[in-house]
């Protein structure tokens, strides 16, 4: 029997892969009384909860605090030698985890939205069949359909890598040893937290990034500065690489680069950027197509190619980070509702949670001098910070560009203790279109990092 044949369930909004974007929309909706099913095909909350951000940054502060713990004399304590436990460690992070699932299962079922344990393939437009995870099977219509499907780790095409069982950003959280020797490849987002955490739990580490630079899309003085504080801390960076055949040779891993160099390590950490979750999704029965990288093709609304379907965070290839996908909610909420609400424009927050750690927003140095327009440029090391004084915490560096004739900022890179936190006040002024001298001149609490941001405007360099 094929899908047109049999018992098609008709609801208003149907959403595919239970992401951060996906799963909002649809508790939205159900409460305000609309029909809806959400299809998640195993990990309750998504991707981000699960195995991304929140275990991570439970883990981070693990890391923190272990290197915090070993320079406490500085701070006028004596704790002895830190010494990681591992199962206690996941025990923590699994409960953080765990708390959240079930935070979320329980908000799915009270929004009264029918939430569906299965995978999702589309059969025909807006139509998927589910594969029930208890068994049995379903056939749902949306008179919308969102697909918020996520992305997976990549494993780079480099002879012999797949065949070495690489750790990846999921595998590694729930090792039952700590690396002596970990080899990490790529040194973005995933590849540095994951460095710098496993140097403070003690492994000894090593980057491979293929790029000149790490970070390549941060200005060369703030990715210089977070290379040396990552040097400092015993993690070991080789920029500028290409790795020709990694092989496994049962507890060790040898990496064989093209300049001739052997690297031995007892784990690698495949950290090269993440594959869409389109192929087996049957895009083409749905109408809906991808680009050359296997990501939903989306216009400025994230409207797909397919009438009434949409697609929305990693998988539509918005930026990679659970806000951004919160608000491609936003836009396809108001879409969806006949508005014509657009991704262009907006100002996405990067975090990196490295220790510390590092926020951008708006434009680097770089890419404002690119626009041609005159720009001023501020700097300020954090140990002029009264507050990263009495953290015992001054390794870091602000930076800011600002228009030189609105005196608006057009971006600003915070390398430093809760530089995240931060940001979002200078996101905020740049929303609100202020011009820089409302911070330099505005009474900010004292002391507290964001007071920096007084100094910082005052600290120009060119
Ligand atoms: C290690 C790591 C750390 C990160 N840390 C941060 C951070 O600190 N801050 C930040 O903002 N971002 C972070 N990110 C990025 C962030 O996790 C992602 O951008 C975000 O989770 C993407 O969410 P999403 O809405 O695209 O969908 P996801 O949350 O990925 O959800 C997709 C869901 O679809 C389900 N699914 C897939 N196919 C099917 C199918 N056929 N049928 C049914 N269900 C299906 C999947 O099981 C999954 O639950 C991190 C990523 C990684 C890898
Ligand atoms: N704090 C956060 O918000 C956070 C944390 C982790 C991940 N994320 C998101 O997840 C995404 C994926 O992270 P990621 O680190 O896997 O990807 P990434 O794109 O951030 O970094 C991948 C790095 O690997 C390098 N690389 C690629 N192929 C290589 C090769 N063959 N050899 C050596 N280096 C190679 C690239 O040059 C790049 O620097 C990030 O872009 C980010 O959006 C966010």
């Amino acid at each position: 029997m094929n899908a047109a044949e049999e018992l098609v369930e008709d609801v208003d909004l149907l959403v595919v892969g239970g992401g951060k974007a996906g799963k909002t929309l649809a508790m939205d909706t159900a409460r305000a009384g609309g029909r809806v099913v959400m299809v998640e095909r195993g990990m309750i909350g998504g991707t981000c909860i699960n195995v991304a951000c929140i275990p991570t940054k439970t883990l981070v502060t693990s890391a923190r605090l272990a290197r915090r713990a070993g320079s406490a004399e500085s701070l006028g304590l004596r704790l002895g030698t830190p010494r990681v436990d591992l199962e206690l460690l996941r025990a923590h992070k699994d409960g953080v985890v765990s708390d959240m699932v079930e935070l979320n299962h329980r908000q799915f079922l009270d929004s009264g939205m029918d939430f569906v344990l299965g995978t999702a393939r589309f059969v025909a437009e807006r139509t998927v069949e589910i594969h029930l995870n208890d068994g049995g099977r379903r056939v749902v219509r949306g008179t919308d359909v969102v697909i918020n499907t996520g992305t997976t780790p990549h494993i780079a095409a480099i002879p012999g890598l797949a065949e070495a069982e690489p750790l990846t950003s999921e595998s590694i959280m729930d090792l039952r040893r700590v690396p002596d020797r970990l080899l990490v490849l790529g040194g973005g987002y995933v590849g540095l937290e994951f460095a710098h955490m496993f140097a403070a739990f003690g492994s000894r580490v090593t980057v491979l990034e293929r790029g000149p630079h790490l970070l390549r899309s941060e200005d060369r003085d703030i990715a210089t500065a977070l290379a040396e504080y990552l040097r400092e801390d015993g993690v070991e960076l080789i920029a500028d690489v290409t790795v020709k055949e990694v092989v496994r040779e049962r507890q060790t891993v040898r990496v064989l680069l093209e300049d001739g160099r052997t690297l031995t390590a007892d784990d690698i950490l495949a950290a090269t950027g993440r594959d869409p979750v389109t192929r087996d999704l049957g895009l083409e029965a749905a109408g809906v197509r991808t680009d050359d990288r296997g990501f939903v093709r989306v216009d400025d609304r994230l409207a797909t190619d397919a009438p009434h379907t949409w697609a929305v965070g990693d998988v539509a290839g918005s930026p990679q980070f659970t806000h951004v996908s919160l608000d491609d909610y936003r836009i396809v909420k108001a879409n969806i509702a006949g508005g014509a609400r657009s991704t262009a424009g907006r100002l996405v927050p990067w975090n990196l949670f490295t220790d510390p750690e590092l926020a951008r927003v708006g434009l680097t140095e770089e890419q404002a001098r690119a626009t041609g327009r005159p720009i001023r440029v501020a700097k300020l090391p954090v140990k002029a910070i009264p507050r990263a004084r009495t953290l015992r915490d001054t390794r870091g560096l602000w930076k800011a560009v600002v228009d030189r004739d609105t005196e608006q900022i057009l971006g600003a890179a915070l390398l430093g203790p809760e530089s995240a936190e931060v940001l979002s006040v200078v996101q905020t002024a740049m929303w609100a279109e202020m011009p820089f001298t409302r911070l330099r001149d505005g009474m900010i609490a004292h002391p507290t990092m964001a007071e920096g941001l007084n100094a910082l405007f005052a600290s120009w360099v060119d």
